[in-house]
């Protein structure tokens, strides 16, 4: 296993404070501009499709090179090679980290616990394509006779917000006929109004829970299937309309689901990174399974870039180096992705889950309390909604939030000027983030809209604004299957790496497994009649409030 080394203990650690202190904290991304007319070559970056600008960071050559060494003390190297070789680096559970063998199209074997695990990863695929095909086909007929028309993936977390964020990121690509909706929350209203579209003989349920416990999805399942048997009355219809995505087959066979209809997957799949497992299948019979594998290729080529480049070129490196910078010294905490792309409206929200459940640690991989910022909090909506609602703080708040903008080159949707007007807001945005506002601009503007010189006095703190706020851009030639699976996993690696610096284990998720816990310990209590004392008094009185209230 690769040495655990507490970043700010590294020599990297305390050159890249002094340059912080003494160069770049009061430094002006537009003066670097100004002085080098080579500055978007230099900090930009293709791979295939994707390009990559990062010239618009409070950095320079000198940054970069310190971040690196940061990476370089701090074992990057060796841990990446550790999670692709199978090591157990999920260490508190014990476990490999090996999502990059689900998408492997390379010939090499992949071992976990000196087993090569490749020939189950494709055993897997080889029924998720079959099963596609013969739903696509129309030869899986429902109990009435007719072929599958809606697909129900009943998930949450990870069970739910990739395969989600990516049939909605992929909808140009959706397979005729097929309708596909989500359920994830316990709240009843979720799984209500969406009974409300599917018809019970053309539907197949996906019960999507790597463990086959999490009680959301365990309820809204057994909701679906009473739901299900209300209509088709006799319990041997389950198998043509239940199929199981999970770890657990002991769970699975006890839910009644057919164990030829469970598609397995491994405990070295976190669940924050299974939608390249059988968790995507919701996703190959949303898109057409050649589409899926497509997806795959392209998480695949960027774990090539990622274990093979060098850093300076490596895209995942450099966006875990520059978030980390922004992090670790100038202590931004929050972090917002902006995608110009309608589709890709979830993106954030699922990297939300993908970078605070897996950075969201306050021990080291050691077991002491870190006293350093590790995670950033993770937020975004798309542009050009977004412009029109939080931009102005980004814009003049008193925090620096690194943004994330992403476009595609080439809409899906080519109606008159729709793309070029997205895009020039894209453009714009980011150019006034960098370059603010100056003084002479707005005194020019304020005198060509006639203002007095008195209300010209008035405006001119309000209008001048910094700049200076960073931001990387991704321009993606178009969002397709393979371009979607490169960006994924280029976030994925991101957040792998600064784990790795941060020195904090970055697959497990202990903080969530406390709420499970907790919600499992009250809710007897809200079942019985009995005035609640074993709490706080703040708890105590929600519970009996509730009780009082519930009683209508
Ligand atoms: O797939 P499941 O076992 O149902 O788990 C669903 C989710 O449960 C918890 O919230 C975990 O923290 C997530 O990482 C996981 O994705």
């Amino acid at each position: 296993m690769f040495p655990k080394v507490n970043p700010t203990t590294t020599q990297a650690w305390l050159l890249l404070k002094k340059h912080y202190q003494e160069e770049m904290q009061r430094m002006k991304m537009k003066s670097l501009f100004d002085a080098d007319a080579e500055r978007f070559t230099k900090f930009s970056l293709r791979f295939n499709d994707i390009l990559f600008d990062y010239s618009k960071n409070i950095l320079t050559a000198k940054t970069i090179q310190l971040l690196q060494l940061l990476a370089e003390e701090c074992n990057v190297k060796e841990a990446v090679e550790a999670m692709f070789n199978g090591e157990k680096i999920n260490e508190t559970e014990g476990r490999s980290v090996l999502h990059t063998a689900l998408r492997n199209m390379g010939d090499k074997p992949v071992l976990s616990d000196g087993e090569d695990v490749m020939p189950a990863v494709r055993k897997v695929l080889a029924h998720m394509k079959a099963f596609c095909a013969s739903i696509h086909s129309g030869e899986w007929k429902g109990y009435t006779g007719k072929p599958i028309k809606y697909i129900l993936n009943i998930g949450i977390g990870g069970s739910d917000l990739g395969p989600f964020m990516v049939t909605e990121a992929l909808k140009p690509y959706w397979v005729q006929g097929i309708q596909t909706y989500f359920v994830s929350n316990v709240d009843g209203t979720h799984i209500a109004e969406t009974l409300k579209k599917i018809t019970p003989d053309e539907t197949l349920f996906l019960i999507a829970s790597k463990t086959f416990t999490t009680q959301e999805t365990m309820t809204n399942a057994h909701t679906a299937r009473a739901w299900f048997l209300e209509h088709a009355k006799d319990e041997a219809h389950i198998a043509g309309h239940f199929a199981a995505l999970s770890t657990n087959e002991k769970e699975v066979t006890k839910f009644g689901i057919n164990p030829q209809n469970m598609f397995e997957f491994w405990d070295w799949v976190g669940g924050r990174y299974s939608l390249w497992s059988a968790i995507g299948l919701s996703i190959a019979l949303t898109i057409g399974y050649d589409n899926f594998e497509a997806l795959l290729n392209g998480a695949y080529k960027v774990d090539e870039h990622f274990r093979t480049e060098k850093h300076d070129k490596n895209i995942p490196v450099l966006m875990a180096l520059i978030g980390l910078w922004y992090t670790s010294f100038f202590k931004a905490q929050t972090e917002a992705i902006l995608p110009y792309d309608q589709y890709m409206h979830r993106f954030a929200a699922y990297f939300q889950q993908g970078n605070m459940e897996s950075n969201g640690k306050n021990v080291d991989r050691n077991g002491n309390d870190v006293r350093y910022q590790t995670g950033p909090v993770i937020w975004g909506e798309p542009g050009t909604n977004g412009q029109h609602a939080f931009y102005q703080l980004i814009h003049q708040g008193t925090v620096m939030i690194p943004c994330d903008f992403i476009a595609p080159a080439i809409s899906h949707n080519a109606i008159g000027d729709h793309h070029v007007k997205l895009l020039s807001n894209f453009f714009a945005q980011t150019e006034a983030l960098m370059t603010g506002k100056s003084e002479e601009e707005v005194r020019e503007e304020l005198v060509k809209a006639g203002k007095t010189k008195e209300e010209i006095k008035k405006l001119f703190p309000f209008k001048v604004f910094e700049g200076n706020r960073p931001t990387n851009s991704f321009l993606i030639k178009q969002i397709t299957p393979e371009s979607l699976g490169s960006l994924i996993a280029l976030y994925e690696h991101k957040i792998f790496v600064q784990g790795v610096i941060w020195n904090i284990f970055s697959f497990d998720q202990w903080g969530v497994e406390l709420g499970k816990q907790l919600a499992n310990k009250i809710l007897p209590e809200l079942e019985n009649e009995a005035i609640i004392s074993s709490h706080d008094s703040s708890t105590n009185g929600l519970i009996n409030a509730f009780k009082a209230l519930s009683k209508g």
